[in-house]
């Protein structure tokens, strides 16, 4: 076991992809400029491949991405992982730049053993309403620090914002906007105030090209990626909702496409039916108005739902541009006006940008 350091945290990273790249690189450039506490890398892995050492030497971050793909060692099993992790003799946090539920599952043991977890991953926060009570209740128990501001609007500050309205008293009467950075791209490039547009099947796949997308364009198409982070905002303020699943979501999978087996196979399949979103864009125009793809969370109602909506060419919603989210909090204390936070809400820098803030934001309370 390594000597313990009081003045030396261990991340591990789970994920290198168009995230958690990014988030190497922002590691790389923390970790020089700020040498205290001293941030060691002691463990990387893809779902294939896998970077660590039996005695937790330090990985150069410089070279970890070259290093890991010419490595020969496969990924710890997760109860292995959290074992290694563990008795480090270091303080260790959790990096994972998945969108793995079998890692989010896994956060309550992580946690129980007072490893702490930054992710951008939304499944642990929005499956089943227990895991997100273990999860809370491992870090509460073990004092290890969760947090997961990317899970909503990437790097924009949703979550500390809407954790500051609720911790200071205030009441959050309703949350509503666009949510989703593949869905603001879509329909900002193929839906555009002028009325000119490429073709829906096109900019999917340009979406999926610029990094917006996830892993499988069809669970942003489906609804349940703006699904889940609405589950997270509404469990954050005070509604406890069971599932992505359990209120009203629009999907804009084609019916006949519904059931092929890959992404990819779905991607090229698409053309085929661009004349269905034609048909919802011109139904939009023919009112002077452009469809967008919203959300939104009535506290009062208690009711969440999510799908397309036409809005006039003034509306904020209709104005956006590339992959802006724009997300409005109206609460008791700011009354008619809401507080509305927006900016880019997809792409691999401003994404893993939210990763490393709430990475500072744990170092400043376990180092
Ligand atoms: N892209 C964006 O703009 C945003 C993304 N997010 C979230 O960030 C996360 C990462 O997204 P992104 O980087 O775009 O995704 P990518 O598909 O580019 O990367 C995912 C990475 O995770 C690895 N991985 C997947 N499953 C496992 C597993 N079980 N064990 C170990 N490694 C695994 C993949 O390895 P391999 O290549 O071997 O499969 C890959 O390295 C997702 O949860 C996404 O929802 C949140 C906000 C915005
Ligand atoms: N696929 C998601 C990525 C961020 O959560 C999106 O497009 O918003
Ligand atoms: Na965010």
């Amino acid at each position: 076991m390594a000597a313990a350091s009081a003045r030396q945290v261990n991340i591990a990273i789970i994920g290198v992809g168009g995230v958690g790249k990014c988030f190497l690189s922002q590691l790389e450039q923390l970790a020089a400029r700020r040498p205290n506490p001293k941030l060691v890398l002691t463990y990387i892995c893809t779902s294939k491949k896998a970077l660590y050492s039996t005695d937790h030497v330090a990985i150069p971050i410089n070279t970890a991405i070259s290093t890991l793909s010419s490595s020969d060692q496969t990924p710890l099993p997760l109860p292995k992982l959290v074992d290694f992790l563990g008795t480090s003799g270091s303080k260790t946090v959790l990096v994972d730049n998945t969108s793995s539920q079998e890692v989010a599952e896994a956060y309550p043991l992580f946690l129980s053993r007072g490893i702490s977890v930054v992710t951008p991953n939304k499944k642990a926060f929005s499956s089943s309403y227990k895991l997100w009570q273990d999860i809370f209740s491992a870090a509460e128990q073990s004092g290890a620090k969760v947090y997961h501001e990317s899970s909503v609007g990437a790097g924009l500050p949703v979550i500390s914002t809407l954790k500051d309205l609720v911790d200071t008293g205030d009441e959050v009467t309703k949350i509503e906007g666009v949510f989703s950075g593949t869905m603001s791209f879509l329909f900002n490039s193929f839906a555009q105030t002028s009325g000119a547009g490429g073709k829906w099947s096109a900019e999917v796949k340009k979406a999926k090209q610029l990094g917006y997308t996830e892993p499988d364009p069809r669970d942003d198409l489906n609804g349940l990626d703006v699904a889940r982070k609405l589950t997270i905002l509404a469990r954050l303020a005070g509604l406890p909702v069971e599932s992505p699943t359990s209120f009203p979501v629009q999907s804009l999978i084609p019916r006949e496409l519904e059931s092929v087996a890959t992404g990819d196979e779905f991607l090229e399949k698409l053309p085929a039916f661009d004349a269905q979103m034609e048909e919802t864009k011109a139904e939009a125009e023919k009112e002077g108005k452009v469809v967008r793809f919203v959300g939104s969370i009535d506290m009062a109602t208690k009711q969440v739902k999510v799908g397309l909506e036409k809005f006039d060419l003034s509306h904020p919603i209709a104005a956006l541009k590339g992959s802006d989210n724009i997300i409005s909090f109206y609460t008791k204390r700011y009354g008619s006006n809401p507080l509305i936070v927006q900016g880019a809400g997809a792409g691999g820098d401003v994404t893993a940008m939210g990763v490393t803030s709430d990475l500072l934001k744990v170092l400043s309370q376990i180092a």
